[in-house]
Protein backbone atom coordinates (compact mmCIF):
# COMPACT_ATOMS: atom_id res chain seq x y z
CA UNK A 1 0.00 0.00 0.00
CA UNK A 2 1.34 3.20 -1.29
CA UNK A 3 1.64 6.26 1.58
CA UNK A 4 -1.15 7.69 -0.04
CA UNK A 5 -3.71 4.83 0.22
CA UNK A 6 -2.06 4.21 3.77
CA UNK A 7 -3.07 7.74 4.77
CA UNK A 8 -6.32 7.05 3.70
CA UNK A 9 -7.17 4.43 5.93
CA UNK A 10 -5.89 6.27 9.51
CA UNK A 11 -8.22 8.39 11.31
CA UNK A 12 -7.08 11.62 12.85
CA UNK A 13 -5.73 9.91 15.75
CA UNK A 14 -3.76 7.72 13.85
CA UNK A 15 -5.29 4.60 14.26
CA UNK A 16 -5.70 1.72 10.98
CA UNK A 17 -9.46 1.66 10.31
CA UNK A 18 -10.83 -1.34 8.00
CA UNK A 19 -13.27 -0.03 5.54
CA UNK A 20 -16.87 -1.71 4.92
CA UNK A 21 -17.04 -3.60 2.17
CA UNK A 22 -20.02 -2.77 -0.79
CA UNK A 23 -20.67 -6.15 -2.13
CA UNK A 24 -22.93 -8.51 0.18
CA UNK A 25 -25.15 -10.66 -1.87
CA UNK A 26 -25.14 -14.42 -1.21
CA UNK A 27 -25.26 -17.79 -3.23
CA UNK A 28 -27.65 -19.98 -1.79
CA UNK A 29 -28.49 -23.69 -3.04
CA UNK A 30 -32.00 -22.92 -3.73
CA UNK A 31 -31.26 -20.04 -6.11
CA UNK A 32 -34.06 -17.66 -3.73
CA UNK A 33 -31.35 -14.97 -3.34
CA UNK A 34 -30.99 -14.74 -7.14
CA UNK A 35 -27.79 -16.30 -7.09
CA UNK A 36 -28.22 -19.62 -7.13
CA UNK A 37 -25.09 -22.53 -6.47
CA UNK A 38 -24.13 -23.46 -9.86
CA UNK A 39 -21.07 -25.33 -11.36
CA UNK A 40 -18.50 -23.34 -13.33
CA UNK A 41 -20.34 -20.29 -12.75
CA UNK A 42 -18.25 -18.25 -10.15
CA UNK A 43 -15.08 -17.17 -9.80
CA UNK A 44 -12.87 -15.87 -6.87
CA UNK A 45 -10.32 -13.16 -7.34
CA UNK A 46 -7.65 -13.67 -4.84
CA UNK A 47 -4.26 -12.46 -4.07
CA UNK A 48 -1.81 -15.39 -2.25
CA UNK A 49 -0.43 -12.84 0.42
CA UNK A 50 -4.19 -11.53 1.96
CA UNK A 51 -5.05 -13.13 4.92
CA UNK A 52 -8.73 -12.36 4.14
CA UNK A 53 -8.47 -13.81 0.59
CA UNK A 54 -6.62 -17.03 2.38
CA UNK A 55 -9.72 -17.89 4.27
CA UNK A 56 -11.55 -17.99 1.04
CA UNK A 57 -8.95 -20.29 -0.52
CA UNK A 58 -8.56 -22.71 2.17
CA UNK A 59 -12.66 -23.33 2.04
CA UNK A 60 -12.48 -23.57 -1.28
CA UNK A 61 -10.00 -26.58 -0.97
CA UNK A 62 -11.38 -28.34 1.71
CA UNK A 63 -14.69 -28.41 0.21
CA UNK A 64 -12.70 -29.91 -2.81
CA UNK A 65 -14.44 -26.85 -5.13
CA UNK A 66 -11.68 -25.80 -6.60
CA UNK A 67 -12.22 -26.86 -10.15
CA UNK A 68 -16.12 -25.67 -9.39
CA UNK A 69 -14.88 -22.13 -8.77
CA UNK A 70 -12.34 -21.04 -10.91
CA UNK A 71 -9.86 -18.32 -9.41
CA UNK A 72 -7.10 -15.12 -10.37
CA UNK A 73 -4.54 -14.34 -8.30
CA UNK A 74 -3.34 -11.03 -8.25
CA UNK A 75 0.38 -9.78 -8.33
CA UNK A 76 1.55 -9.78 -5.53
CA UNK A 77 3.15 -6.30 -5.51
CA UNK A 78 0.09 -3.91 -4.72
CA UNK A 79 1.33 -0.68 -6.79
CA UNK A 80 -0.59 2.90 -6.29
CA UNK A 81 -3.04 1.69 -8.46
CA UNK A 82 -3.94 -1.23 -6.17
CA UNK A 83 -3.89 -5.21 -7.02
CA UNK A 84 -2.97 -5.85 -11.02
CA UNK A 85 -2.46 -8.89 -12.97
CA UNK A 86 0.12 -10.51 -14.93
CA UNK A 87 1.12 -14.16 -16.07
CA UNK A 88 4.67 -13.19 -15.56
CA UNK A 89 4.96 -14.06 -12.20
CA UNK A 90 5.08 -17.33 -10.42
CA UNK A 91 1.40 -17.68 -9.60
CA UNK A 92 0.40 -15.18 -10.15
CA UNK A 93 -2.14 -15.19 -13.39
CA UNK A 94 -4.23 -12.71 -15.64
CA UNK A 95 -8.00 -12.07 -15.41
CA UNK A 96 -9.35 -14.92 -17.06
CA UNK A 97 -12.54 -13.75 -16.67
CA UNK A 98 -12.94 -10.22 -17.97
CA UNK A 99 -9.62 -9.86 -19.38
CA UNK A 100 -8.67 -6.84 -17.48
CA UNK A 101 -5.05 -5.38 -16.19
CA UNK A 102 -6.40 -3.58 -12.86
CA UNK A 103 -8.91 -5.47 -10.27
CA UNK A 104 -10.63 -1.55 -9.81
CA UNK A 105 -11.89 -2.08 -13.23
CA UNK A 106 -13.35 -5.19 -12.56
CA UNK A 107 -15.13 -3.41 -9.68
CA UNK A 108 -15.99 -0.44 -12.25
CA UNK A 109 -18.06 -3.62 -14.30
CA UNK A 110 -19.92 -4.12 -11.28
CA UNK A 111 -20.96 -0.22 -10.27
CA UNK A 112 -19.14 2.20 -12.84
CA UNK A 113 -18.69 4.80 -10.15
CA UNK A 114 -17.23 2.68 -7.39
CA UNK A 115 -15.31 4.77 -5.32
CA UNK A 116 -14.54 2.12 -2.50
CA UNK A 117 -11.51 0.29 -1.92
CA UNK A 118 -10.69 -2.49 -4.37
CA UNK A 119 -9.94 -5.52 -2.12
CA UNK A 120 -9.56 -9.06 -2.53
CA UNK A 121 -11.36 -11.39 -2.32
CA UNK A 122 -13.92 -10.48 -4.41
CA UNK A 123 -16.50 -13.35 -5.43
CA UNK A 124 -17.64 -12.83 -8.77
CA UNK A 125 -21.02 -13.71 -11.24
CA UNK A 126 -19.65 -14.84 -14.58
CA UNK A 127 -23.49 -15.28 -15.74
CA UNK A 128 -24.95 -12.26 -14.30
CA UNK A 129 -21.61 -10.47 -15.20
CA UNK A 130 -21.16 -8.83 -11.84
CA UNK A 131 -19.97 -8.81 -8.14
CA UNK A 132 -21.42 -11.13 -5.35
CA UNK A 133 -19.55 -10.48 -2.60
CA UNK A 134 -15.95 -9.12 -1.43
CA UNK A 135 -16.27 -9.55 2.20
CA UNK A 136 -14.15 -12.56 3.41
CA UNK A 137 -16.63 -13.82 6.28
CA UNK A 138 -19.59 -14.29 4.07
CA UNK A 139 -17.30 -15.76 1.09
CA UNK A 140 -16.67 -18.15 3.20
CA UNK A 141 -20.16 -19.06 4.88
CA UNK A 142 -21.26 -19.74 1.38
CA UNK A 143 -18.99 -21.76 0.33
CA UNK A 144 -19.06 -24.32 3.24
CA UNK A 145 -22.64 -24.53 3.06
CA UNK A 146 -24.03 -23.96 -0.31
CA UNK A 147 -22.01 -25.96 -3.23
CA UNK A 148 -22.41 -29.48 -1.13
CA UNK A 149 -24.07 -31.25 -4.05
CA UNK A 150 -20.87 -30.22 -6.38
CA UNK A 151 -17.89 -31.47 -3.92
CA UNK A 152 -16.37 -34.22 -5.15
CA UNK A 153 -16.41 -36.41 -2.12
CA UNK A 154 -19.19 -37.41 0.50
CA UNK A 155 -16.61 -36.34 2.96
CA UNK A 156 -15.98 -32.91 1.41
CA UNK A 157 -20.03 -32.42 0.96
CA UNK A 158 -20.33 -33.61 4.70
CA UNK A 159 -17.56 -30.86 6.27
CA UNK A 160 -19.53 -27.89 7.94
CA UNK A 161 -17.64 -25.64 9.33
CA UNK A 162 -20.32 -23.29 10.92
CA UNK A 163 -22.52 -26.41 12.73
CA UNK A 164 -25.98 -24.94 14.09
CA UNK A 165 -24.94 -25.85 17.64
CA UNK A 166 -21.70 -24.49 17.65
CA UNK A 167 -22.68 -20.72 16.17
CA UNK A 168 -22.84 -18.74 19.26
CA UNK A 169 -19.54 -20.06 20.06
CA UNK A 170 -18.00 -19.62 16.86
CA UNK A 171 -19.58 -16.06 16.91
CA UNK A 172 -18.13 -14.92 19.95
CA UNK A 173 -14.41 -16.30 19.51
CA UNK A 174 -14.79 -14.79 15.94
CA UNK A 175 -15.30 -11.41 17.02
CA UNK A 176 -12.54 -10.72 19.40
CA UNK A 177 -9.94 -12.79 17.21
CA UNK A 178 -11.00 -10.46 14.29
CA UNK A 179 -10.62 -7.36 16.49
CA UNK A 180 -7.79 -7.96 18.35
CA UNK A 181 -5.62 -10.53 16.21
CA UNK A 182 -7.15 -10.57 12.54
CA UNK A 183 -7.16 -7.37 12.44
CA UNK A 184 -4.66 -6.19 15.03
CA UNK A 185 -1.75 -6.75 13.25
CA UNK A 186 -2.68 -4.08 10.76
CA UNK A 187 -3.41 -1.81 13.55
CA UNK A 188 -0.19 -1.99 15.04
CA UNK A 189 1.59 -2.22 11.54
CA UNK A 190 -0.38 0.93 9.98
CA UNK A 191 -0.63 2.79 13.36
CA UNK A 192 0.38 6.43 12.89
CA UNK A 193 1.03 7.70 16.23
CA UNK A 194 2.75 5.90 19.68
CA UNK A 195 -0.98 5.87 21.19
CA UNK A 196 -2.47 3.94 18.80
CA UNK A 197 0.34 1.35 18.13
CA UNK A 198 0.36 0.57 22.21
CA UNK A 199 -3.08 -0.12 21.88
CA UNK A 200 -3.38 -2.28 18.93
CA UNK A 201 -0.27 -3.91 20.06
CA UNK A 202 -1.32 -4.43 23.97
CA UNK A 203 -5.02 -5.92 22.85
CA UNK A 204 -2.96 -8.36 19.97
CA UNK A 205 -0.98 -10.20 22.92
CA UNK A 206 -3.74 -10.05 25.16
CA UNK A 207 -5.54 -12.09 22.94
CA UNK A 208 -2.86 -13.98 21.64
CA UNK A 209 -2.57 -15.43 25.45
CA UNK A 210 -5.89 -16.01 25.46
CA UNK A 211 -5.77 -17.90 22.16
CA UNK A 212 -2.88 -20.08 23.76
CA UNK A 213 -4.77 -20.70 26.78
CA UNK A 214 -7.45 -22.31 24.78
CA UNK A 215 -5.37 -24.42 22.76
CA UNK A 216 -3.48 -25.58 25.75
CA UNK A 217 -6.64 -27.59 26.61
CA UNK A 218 -8.32 -28.03 23.49
CA UNK A 219 -7.24 -28.94 19.94
CA UNK A 220 -9.48 -26.75 17.95
CA UNK A 221 -11.08 -23.41 19.04
CA UNK A 222 -14.30 -23.87 19.47
CA UNK A 223 -16.04 -27.81 20.21
CA UNK A 224 -13.85 -31.03 18.69
CA UNK A 225 -13.80 -30.20 15.26
CA UNK A 226 -12.37 -27.77 12.82
CA UNK A 227 -14.60 -24.55 12.45
CA UNK A 228 -14.67 -21.82 10.69
CA UNK A 229 -13.25 -20.09 14.06
CA UNK A 230 -9.57 -21.99 12.83
CA UNK A 231 -10.25 -21.17 9.59
CA UNK A 232 -10.00 -17.37 9.94
CA UNK A 233 -7.53 -17.28 12.90
CA UNK A 234 -4.62 -19.78 10.69
CA UNK A 235 -4.01 -17.05 7.88
CA UNK A 236 -2.87 -14.58 10.60
CA UNK A 237 -0.69 -17.11 12.44
CA UNK A 238 1.12 -18.46 9.56
CA UNK A 239 2.25 -14.80 8.71
CA UNK A 240 3.04 -14.13 12.17
CA UNK A 241 6.84 -14.93 12.55
CA UNK A 242 8.17 -14.26 8.82
CA UNK A 243 5.70 -10.77 8.85
CA UNK A 244 3.75 -9.01 11.33
CA UNK A 245 6.63 -9.81 14.12
CA UNK A 246 9.36 -7.80 11.93
CA UNK A 247 7.49 -5.37 9.47
CA UNK A 248 4.34 -5.06 11.72
CA UNK A 249 6.32 -4.56 14.75
CA UNK A 250 4.40 -7.15 16.55
CA UNK A 251 7.41 -8.64 18.25
CA UNK A 252 6.51 -8.61 22.05
CA UNK A 253 6.83 -12.54 21.07
CA UNK A 254 7.08 -15.06 18.29
CA UNK A 255 3.83 -17.90 17.34
CA UNK A 256 7.09 -20.32 18.01
CA UNK A 257 6.91 -18.90 21.56
CA UNK A 258 3.47 -20.24 22.06
CA UNK A 259 4.18 -23.95 22.56
CA UNK A 260 0.32 -24.68 22.06
CA UNK A 261 -0.15 -22.14 18.89
CA UNK A 262 2.62 -23.07 17.31
CA UNK A 263 1.66 -26.69 17.40
CA UNK A 264 -1.58 -25.70 16.34
CA UNK A 265 -0.58 -23.36 13.39
CA UNK A 266 1.73 -26.52 12.33
CA UNK A 267 -1.50 -28.96 13.09
CA UNK A 268 -3.94 -26.71 10.82
CA UNK A 269 -1.62 -26.03 7.56
CA UNK A 270 -1.30 -29.95 7.85
CA UNK A 271 -5.37 -30.63 7.46
CA UNK A 272 -6.03 -31.56 3.98
CA UNK A 273 -6.32 -29.11 1.40
CA UNK A 274 -4.40 -26.70 3.51
CA UNK A 275 -0.90 -26.73 2.76
CA UNK A 276 -1.20 -26.03 -0.86
CA UNK A 277 -3.16 -22.39 -0.06
CA UNK A 278 0.15 -21.20 1.55
CA UNK A 279 2.73 -19.43 -0.08
CA UNK A 280 5.32 -18.09 1.90
CA UNK A 281 7.01 -15.84 -1.32
CA UNK A 282 3.94 -13.75 -2.04
CA UNK A 283 3.46 -13.44 1.59
CA UNK A 284 6.56 -11.99 2.58
CA UNK A 285 7.27 -10.09 -1.09
CA UNK A 286 3.38 -8.31 -1.02
CA UNK A 287 4.32 -7.24 2.44
CA UNK A 288 7.59 -6.36 2.17
CA UNK A 289 7.83 -4.88 -0.88
CA UNK A 290 4.82 -3.37 -1.49
CA UNK A 291 4.54 -1.16 1.94
CA UNK A 292 6.91 1.45 0.96
CA UNK A 293 5.84 3.87 4.14
CA UNK A 294 7.11 0.73 6.13
CA UNK A 295 10.43 -0.64 4.50
CA UNK A 296 11.31 1.96 1.75
CA UNK A 297 14.49 0.03 0.78
CA UNK A 298 12.48 -2.95 -0.36
CA UNK A 299 14.80 -5.17 0.97
CA UNK A 300 12.75 -8.50 1.70
CA UNK A 301 14.56 -10.03 5.02
CA UNK A 302 15.52 -13.72 5.32
CA UNK A 303 14.06 -15.45 7.68
CA UNK A 304 12.88 -17.48 9.83
CA UNK A 305 14.02 -21.10 9.12
CA UNK A 306 10.57 -22.57 10.42
CA UNK A 307 9.71 -26.66 9.86
CA UNK A 308 5.56 -26.21 9.77
CA UNK A 309 5.29 -29.84 8.38
CA UNK A 310 7.00 -30.98 11.24
CA UNK A 311 4.70 -33.60 13.50
CA UNK A 312 2.54 -31.73 15.97
CA UNK A 313 0.87 -34.37 18.12
CA UNK A 314 -2.55 -32.64 18.44
CA UNK A 315 -4.48 -35.79 17.26
CA UNK A 316 -4.15 -37.38 20.84
CA UNK A 317 -5.90 -34.42 22.46
CA UNK A 318 -9.10 -34.25 23.77
CA UNK A 319 -11.50 -31.45 23.31
N1 LIG B 1 -13.24 -6.90 4.69
C1 LIG B 1 -12.49 -7.42 3.66
C2 LIG B 1 -11.03 -6.95 3.75
C3 LIG B 1 -10.21 -7.42 2.60
C4 LIG B 1 -8.91 -6.62 2.48
O1 LIG B 1 -8.68 -5.62 3.17
N2 LIG B 1 -8.02 -7.08 1.56
C5 LIG B 1 -6.80 -6.34 1.32
C6 LIG B 1 -5.63 -7.28 1.06
S1 LIG B 1 -5.01 -8.04 2.51
C7 LIG B 1 -6.93 -5.53 0.05
O2 LIG B 1 -7.34 -6.05 -0.97
N3 LIG B 1 -6.55 -4.25 0.10
C8 LIG B 1 -6.57 -3.38 -1.02
C9 LIG B 1 -6.93 -1.97 -0.63
O3 LIG B 1 -7.35 -1.75 0.52
O4 LIG B 1 -6.80 -1.10 -1.47
C10 LIG B 1 -12.59 -8.94 3.74
O5 LIG B 1 -12.41 -9.51 4.82
O6 LIG B 1 -12.90 -9.53 2.72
Amino acid sequence: MSRKLLHSVTNTNGAFVRSESKFRNFITADGSSGFPAEAYRYHLYVSLACPWAHRALIVRSIKGLEDIISCSVVDWFMTDKGWNFTDKKDKCTLDTVNGKEFLRQVYEIASPNYDGRTTVPLLWDKTKKTAVNNESSEIIRMLNSEFNTFCPTKEQSSIDLYPEKLRPQIDDVNSWIYTDINNGVYKSGFARTQEAYDSAVTALFKSLDRVEDILSKSRYLVGDQLTEADIRLFPTLVRFDAVYHGHFKCNKKRIIDYPNMWKYTRDIYQTNGVSQTVDMYHIKWHYMYSHESINPYRIISVGPDLDISEPHGREKMKS
